[in-house]
């Protein structure tokens, strides 16, 4: 999958597979405008993953949907291989969107309860042709790859439990094979147990597709077994990036550190 004429090759500070570039989004209008990211940068080289942590309400999710193309800023640009995706519209859009994928916390929310999971696949593959007899093939390697039965195809999200369902929407952000996944609290609603499940197959993935990933999470100790780096949110601003853990400098960052439960030493990968 490429993008159209105006991909041009990465360069310059804005180097990265998935680079913010001074972005702001501010929500609502005159007395009622909040802005919930204040000129934001953030790259991901291509092939790691950055994480991201920050308190509730510091704007994580905003850039995540930023990133994705769901949320339009203000000001600023999202670069994709050094091409600009934040302007753009209709069909380059979905040929943008199909290259950087979002998996979100809640899958209840994600999966629609009355499709089948095959559907849901199908439309993730093509959605001009969402037929899950098109695209069987597909459909079974893409259940497969999250550990799942061909046959779950044919069932409905209520028919699973939690950490299945977060493992369909992994399948379905990845059966079309995007080069970048946008990981947004993907294990925030989920039991411990099932936790670490999920971040072993998403780190598992990851390498054998070669991805690059935006983690985002408040959990330091997750965000910290996954990522090579990490950047640090509050309120609407990267306070820090790079080595936090060893070397905050950000008062925020120390904060955080020191309110978090004792971080296992990071796992080598
Ligand atoms: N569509 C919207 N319209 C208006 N305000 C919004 C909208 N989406 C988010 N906000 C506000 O933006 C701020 C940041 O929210 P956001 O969800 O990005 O934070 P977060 O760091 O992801 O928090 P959490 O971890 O709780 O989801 C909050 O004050 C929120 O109320």
């Amino acid at each position: 999958m490429t993008l159209p004429a105006e991909k041009a090759p990465a360069a310059g500070p804005a180097a990265g597979k998935l680079v913010a570039e001074h972005v702001t989004v501010v929500f609502g209008h005159g007395r009622r405008a909040h802005t919930v990211l204040d000129d934001v940068g953030l790259t991901v080289p291509e092939g790691t993953t950055v994480g991201l942590v920050g308190e509730s309400g510091s704007g994580k999710s905003t850039l995540a949907k930023a990133m994705v193309g769901l949320v339009r800023p203000r000001s600023g640009r999202i670069l994709l291989d050094g091409a600009e995706v934040s302007g753009l519209r209709g069909a380059r859009l979905t040929a943008a969107r199909r290259r950087i994928q979002l998996i979100s916390q809640d899958p209840n929310s994600s999966l629609d309860p009355r499709m089948r999971i095959g559907r849901a696949l199908a439309e993730a593959i093509d959605p001009r042709r969402a037929d899950p007899r098109a695209h069987a093939d597909q459909i079974a390697a893409g259940l497969e790859m999250v550990a799942l039965e061909p046959d779950a195809a044919r069932r409905h999200p209520h028919e699973f439990s939690g950490g299945q369902r977060q493992r369909i929407a992994i399948a379905r952000a990845l059966v079309a094979r995007p080069e970048v996944v946008v990981a947004d609290e993907i294990t925030s609603a989920l039991d411990c147990s099932v936790q670490a499940e999920v971040l072993n197959l998403l780190a598992r993935l990851r390498a054998e597709l070669r991805l690059t990933m935006l983690f985002i999470s408040h959990d330091l100790a997750v965000v910290r077994h996954v990522s090579d780096s990490v950047a640090v949110m509050h309120r609407g601003a990267i306070v820090e990036r790079g080595d936090i853990y060893a070397a905050p400098s950000h008062p925020y960052t120390r904060r955080l550190l020191a309110s978090a439960p004792s971080l296992p030493p990071k796992e080598t990968r």
